[in-house]
C-alpha cells in the first residue's frame, strides 16, 4: 500500500533521531509490500535560516498532500531571544493548528528491565500504563490577545465549548477501548476555563457509562503521578497542563527520549511527534535516545494507516532490544551496554531477523 510520510527532521537531535526511525521503517515495510514515500520539508530553526519564517508555505503545502507527517523536534539556542514570530516553537504550533491537529495522545508504559533502575520501582512493579489526551490547539499557547505593552504583559487562556468536547469525548472513547478509567485534570478552583472544562466532563459523562470518571486539579495530579501511577489510566487535561505532566510522567519510563506521541484530528491524517526538544546539551553527538521517534513512528502505522501488526512489530522490537540490555546514555539499566544512537538503531533492526517474538508477529501476519 502507498503512503506518502512527509519528514520534517527539524533542529539538534531531531535529524538525529529522524534518521534512525526511517531506517527501522524501512525495515519493516519491506517485510509486508508496503511502499512508503517519504519527502523532507523544512521546520523550526532550519527554515528560519533557509527561509526565513519558521514554518515554509511549501511545508504547509506538503503536509497538507501527505497522509501522515514524522516531526523530530525545533528550537535551540540559537534562535532564543529573536522576535516572537521568528521562534522555531511558531513552526511546531503553527502546523499543529493549520492541519487541525486537537488531539495529542501521550502513552507512558514501563519497560521491565528499567524498573530496577528506578527510585519509584515499588510502583513500577505494577506496570504503569497511563494515557495523557492533551488538548493541543487551543488554551494558553493560541488565545489572543497575547503580547506586551510596555511594562505589562498578557497571554489569554481561551476555549470554546466545541473545543472542550471534541477532545474530551476524544479521551472517553480512548477509555473505552483500554481500562474504562478517565481522569479529567484541571484547576476549577481558579480558573474559569477549567470551571468550564469540568462541566463539560460531567455532562458527556452520561454517553460514556461503561468508564468511570475523575476529577482532580492538577497540582494534585502532579504529586499523584509520581506518588501513585498505577491509579490512571486516560487523562486528559488542556494544553499547557498536558505539556507539563507529560514531560514529568516521562520519568515513569527512566527518560523523556522514551515518551511517544501522536497529534491527531478526526480523520486518519496525524502527525507523529516525539515529546522531547531538541535536546541542545546533547546534540551533534550522536548520543539521542531514538526510542521516541520509532514509537512515534510506531503510532502512525497504527493510527494513520491501520497497519497494527506493523505497529506491534515494532513497538516489540524496542521493548526486547531494552530487555537484551542496550540503551543510550540517558537509561540507566543495571549490566546494560551503552550504545550511540545508530548502534542501538542497528539492533532494533535486528529484532526483526532474530528475535523469536518479532519474527512471530511478522510470521503470523505475513
Ligand atoms: N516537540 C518539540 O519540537 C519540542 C519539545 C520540547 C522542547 N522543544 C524545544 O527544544 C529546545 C530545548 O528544550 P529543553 O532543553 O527544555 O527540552 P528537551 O526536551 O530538548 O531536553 C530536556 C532534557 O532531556 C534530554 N533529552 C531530551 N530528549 C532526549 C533524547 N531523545 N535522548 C536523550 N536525552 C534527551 C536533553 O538532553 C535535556 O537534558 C527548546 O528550544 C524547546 O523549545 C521542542
Ligand atoms: C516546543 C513546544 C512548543 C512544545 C509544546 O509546548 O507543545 C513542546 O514542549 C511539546 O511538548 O511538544
Ligand atoms: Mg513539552
Amino acid at each position: 500500500m502507498e503512503k506518502r510520510i512527509a519528514v520534517l527532521p527539524g533542529d539538534g537531535i531531531g535529524p538525529e533521531v529522524m534518521a534512525g526511525c526511517q531506517r527501522v521503517l524501512e525495515a519493516v515495510v519491506d517485510r509486508f509490500n508496503h511502499h512508503f514515500v517519504f519527502t523532507e520539508g523544512k521546520i523550526g530553526g532550519c527554515a528560519i535560516d533557509a527561509e526565513g519564517t519558521p514554518l515554509p508555505d511549501a511545508t504547509i503545502k506538503l503536509c497538507e498532500e501527505s497522509d501522515a507527517i514524522l516531526l523530530g523536534a525545533v528550537g535551540g539556542p540559537k534562535w532564543d531571544g529573536g522576535p516572537s514570530q521568528l521562534r522555531p516553537e511558531k513552526g511546531l504550533l503553527g502546523i499543529r493548528k493549520k492541519m487541525g491537529l486537537f488531539a495529542n495522545l501521550r502513552p507512558v508504559t514501563t519497560v521491565k528491565s528499567l524498573i530496577p533502575a528506578s527510585p519509584l520501582k515499588e510502583h513500577l512493579v505494577n506496570h504503569v500504563d497511563l494515557l495523557i489526551v492533551r488538548e493541543l490547539t487551543g488554551g494558553l499557547y493560541f488565545g489572543e490577545p497575547s503580547g506586551r505593552d510596555g511594562d505589562a504583559v498578557v497571554d489569554t487562556l481561551q476555549y470554546t465549548k466545541a473545543e472542550i468536547e471534541r477532545i474530551v469525548r476524544k479521551a472517553f472513547e480512548l477509555a473505552q477501548v483500554r481500562r474504562h478509567k478517565l481522569t479529567s485534570v484541571d484547576k476549577a478552583n481558579v480558573l474559569e476555563s477549567s470551571k468550564m472544562w469540568r462541566e463539560i466532563v460531567n455532562q458527556v459523562a452520561p454517553d460514556y457509562p461503561d468508564v468511570e470518571v475523575e476529577h482532580q486539579l492538577v497540582d494534585s495530579a502532579a504529586m499523584q503521578l509520581i506518588r501513585y501511577p498505577e491509579q490512571f489510566d486516560v487523562i486528559v487535561t488542556e494544553n499547557l497542563f498536558g505539556d507539563i505532566l507529560s514531560d514529568e510522567a516521562s520519568m515513569l519510563t527512566g527518560s523523556l527520549g522514551m515518551l511517544p506521541s501522536a497529534s491527531l484530528r478526526s480523520d486518519a491524517v496525524g502527525m507523529y511527534e516525539p515529546v522531547h526538544g531538541s535536546a541542545p546539551d546533547i546534540a551533534g553527538k550522536g548520543i539521542a535516545n531514538p526510542l521516541a521517534m520509532i514509537m512515534s513512528a510506531a503510532m502512525m502505522l497504527r493510527y494513520s494507516f491501520n497497519m497494527h501488526k506493523e505497529a506491534n512489530a515494532m513497538e516489540v522490537a524496542v521493548q526486547q532490544t531494552l530487555e537484551e540490555g542496550y540503551h543510550t546514555s540517558d537509561l540507566a539499566i543495571e549490566k546494560g551496554t551503552v550504545l550511540k544512537t545508530s548502534a542501538l538503531v542497528d539492533k532494533v533492526i535486528e529484532q526483526f531477523s532474530g528475535n523469536d517474538t518479532v519474527a512471530g508477529i511478522l510470521e503470523t501476519y505475513a
